[in-house]
């Protein structure tokens, strides 16, 4: 298995990507939160398991760092299957996906990271992999050409996306079983922390894991990552323990929003508010606005705003609201948004 292939890891020195695989939870019961999904989860593995049945084909979508990759190991572990992981931009050829599929055990699970990104000639070929456990493969070339049908195990797909919206509907209408993931609320995130921490052998007060969990934009990467930080300096400013003193300390220093807002989140609001008078603004129009695509605003940066409450949806467009003008110490515009 390559964690290389997943690019949302690829700016972590080697010491944090060990750090990341230990932090990883192994089965339902390390897994904190998505509740509903999970217990879904738990009775479709069971079944799958009492009848010896490959899984039902499984799409996990939402925003980066909610926990997608770790819930595709989780379930191979809890089939007690095998797992073989690849992604969208890497598998270029249907020769590459054919050598993967025909060596998949019975019941074994395939992983496919970031699935939007499959090109059209591999994503069709995957179609009846998935439907029939049947792929057609070229045999010799030229004159002699042909193509033979082979039969594969029943296995599971398993494909993981931050763009759902992007998937092709009849990509998205193979998989039986389709999970939308969410963002965290601080009292999960505190307890990710603290199993964290655990795990790391730092000793962190309650305070201290509420604080780093608040400012974690309610993803579990960034809480994990902003530990690692916040531990390196308890070592080095303090006796090795994470007290609110050092955690307040240290994520000054790193220039953590109060919010946990990211560059993005930020200059999208402050977009809206200096160049649009606060909105109501078309998405696309935002979009372009801050260089980024409409897709990619809407399934990785809307949701966290809204739910933070700093931007509504309204019929007319995207409108900030009070607290963001509050967040980002901007006054109203007395005429802004208003007709009188
Ligand atoms: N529910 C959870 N409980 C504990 N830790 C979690 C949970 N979800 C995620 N994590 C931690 O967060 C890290 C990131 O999760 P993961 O790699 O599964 O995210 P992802 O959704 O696949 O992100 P991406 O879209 O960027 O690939 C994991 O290494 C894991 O340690
Ligand atoms: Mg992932």
């Amino acid at each position: 298995m390559n964690e290389n292939l997943n690019p949302e890891n690829s700016n972590l020195s080697n010491e944090d990507l060990d750090v990341e695989k230990k932090l990883r939870p192994l089965s339902f019961d390390d897994f904190t939160g998505q509740d509903q999904a999970i217990d879904n989860l738990k009775i479709f593995v069971e079944a799958a398991n009492q009848r010896n049945e490959a899984l039902d084909h499984t799409l996990f979508h939402g925003p980066p760092g909610l926990g997608k990759t770790t819930l595709a190991h989780i379930l191979a572990n809890e089939l007690q299957v095998g797992i073989k992981v690849t992604s969208g931009p890497v598998l270029d050829k249907p020769g590459d996906l054919a050598g993967l599929l025909t060596n998949l055990e019975e019941r074994d699970v395939l992983f496919i990271d970031e699935i939007h990104r499959l090109s059209p000639i591999v994503e069709e070929y995957l179609y009846s992999a998935m439907e029939d456990y049947k792929i057609d493969i070229m045999i010799e070339s030229g004159p002699n050409a042909r193509t033979v049908q082979i039969n594969l195990e029943p296995f599971t797909l398993i494909g993981a996306t931050t763009r759902s919206g992007l998937l092709t509907a009849p990509m998205r209408a193979r998989f039986g079983i389709s999970s939308r993931l969410h963002y965290y609320k601080t009292d999960l995130l505190t307890t990710i922390i603290q199993r964290s921490a655990q795990i790391l052998n730092v000793p962190i007060s309650m305070e201290s894991a509420i604080e780093i969990a608040g400012r974690s934009r309610g993803t579990p990467r960034i809480a994990n990552a902003l530990l690692r930080r916040v531990r390196d300096f308890a070592q080095i400013k303090g006796n090795g323990t994470i007290s609110i003193e050092i955690a307040k300390y240290a994520l000054k220093a790193l220039n953590v929003d109060a919010h946990g807002l990211d560059e993005m989140d930020n200059k999208i609001l402050v977009t809206i508010i200096d160049k649009f008078k606060g909105g109501p603004v078309g998405l696309s129009t935002i979009a372009t606005a801050v260089s980024e695509n409409t897709e990619t605003i809407e399934e990785v940066y809307e949701p966290f705003l809204i739910q933070q409450g700093f931007i509504m949806r309204t019929p007319r467009g995207r409108e900030v609201t009070e607290l963001a003008y509050k967040h980002l110490g901007r006054v109203k515009g007395k005429n802004h948004g208003e007709l009188f």
